[in-house]
C-alpha cells in the first residue's frame, strides 16, 4: 500500500486522521517514524505553514507528505488566536493554558458576541519541492463558550459550542466531529481533489 507520512506531532490531530483516512487506499504514517524534527512555522497563513510542514516532512521523510495547519479564529479578537493558537500562551505551552488566556481575553464579552471558527488547511506533497501541491482550506463555525465542557477532543475543543448540535466539540462522538469539523470537511475536499488526480494517466 502506497505510504503517506503525517507532518503532525499533535496527538489529538493524529487520532483523527486515523480515523478519516481509515477507508483510505494510503497508508498514513505519523512523522515521529521517521524522526522528523518540529520545523518553525513562519508562514502568515494556515495554508503556508502546512506546506511549510509537508515539505520539510516530505524531505526527511523521502516519502509524500501531508500535513495540517489549523487553529481558531475568535471575532472579538479580530481573528487572534488564529494561526498562533497553539502558541497563544507562550511556546511549549499546554491546551489548558491557551484555553485559560481565552476565556481571560474574552472575559468581557457577552454571550451573542462570542463567534468564532476554526479553520484547517490541508497541504500535500508528492515530494518536498513538489510545484504542484494539492491545498485544501475548511471552516467550522462555533461559539467560544464561557467555561469548559466535554472531556473528548483535544485543544479548544472544550471551549467550542457547536450550535447544530447542541454541545461542545469536546462532547461530540468522534464520528460527528469527524464528519463535521474543519478538518473533516478538509479532508473531505482533498478526497474529491485525490480522486481526480487519480484520473489523470501519468500521476501517481
Ligand atoms: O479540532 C480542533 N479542536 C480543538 N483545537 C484545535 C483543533 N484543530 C486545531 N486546534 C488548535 C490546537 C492548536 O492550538 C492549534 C493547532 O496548531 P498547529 O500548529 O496546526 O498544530 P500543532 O502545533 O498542535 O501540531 P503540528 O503543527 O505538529 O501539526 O489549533
Ligand atoms: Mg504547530
Amino acid at each position: 500500500m502506497n505510504r503517506v507520512v503525517l507532518a503532525s506531532g499533535n496527538a489529538g490531530k493524529l487520532n483523527e486522521f486515523s480515523q478519516l483516512f481509515a477507508n483510505w487506499q494510503i497508508q498514513v504514517v505519523p512523522q515521529s517514524e521517521f524522526q522528523v524534527p518540529e520545523i518553525e512555522e513562519t508562514g502568515l497563513s494556515f495554508i503556508e505553514n502546512a506546506l511549510i510542514k509537508a515539505r520539510h516532512a516530505s524531505r526527511i521523510s523521502g516519502l509524500p507528505a501531508l500535513a495540517d495547519d489549523s487553529g481558531l479564529a475568535v471575532d472579538a479578537l479580530d481573528g487572534a488566536p488564529g494561526i498562533y493558537s497553539a502558541r497563544y500562551a507562550g511556546e511549549d505551552v499546554s491546551d489548558a493554558d491557551n484555553n485559560h488566556k481565552l476565556l481571560q481575553m474574552l472575559a468581557d464579552v457577552p454571550e451573542a458576541e462570542r463567534t468564532a471558527s476554526f479553520h484547517c488547511a490541508l497541504a500535500f506533497v508528492r515530494r518536498y519541492d513538489d510545484p504542484i501541491p494539492l491545498v485544501c482550506i475548511a471552516r467550522w463555525c462555533g461559539r467560544i463558550l464561557e467555561e469548559p465542557a466535554g472531556e473528548q477532543g483535544f485543544g479548544y475543543d472544550p471551549l467550542f459550542y457547536v450550535e447544530s448540535e447542541g454541545m461542545s466539540s469536546a462532547q461530540l462522538p468522534r464520528e460527528v466531529k469527524n464528519r463535521i469539523s474543519h478538518r473533516g470537511q478538509a479532508v473531505q475536499a482533498f478526497a474529491t481533489l485525490w480522486r481526480e488526480q487519480m484520473q489523470c494517466p501519468g500521476r501517481e
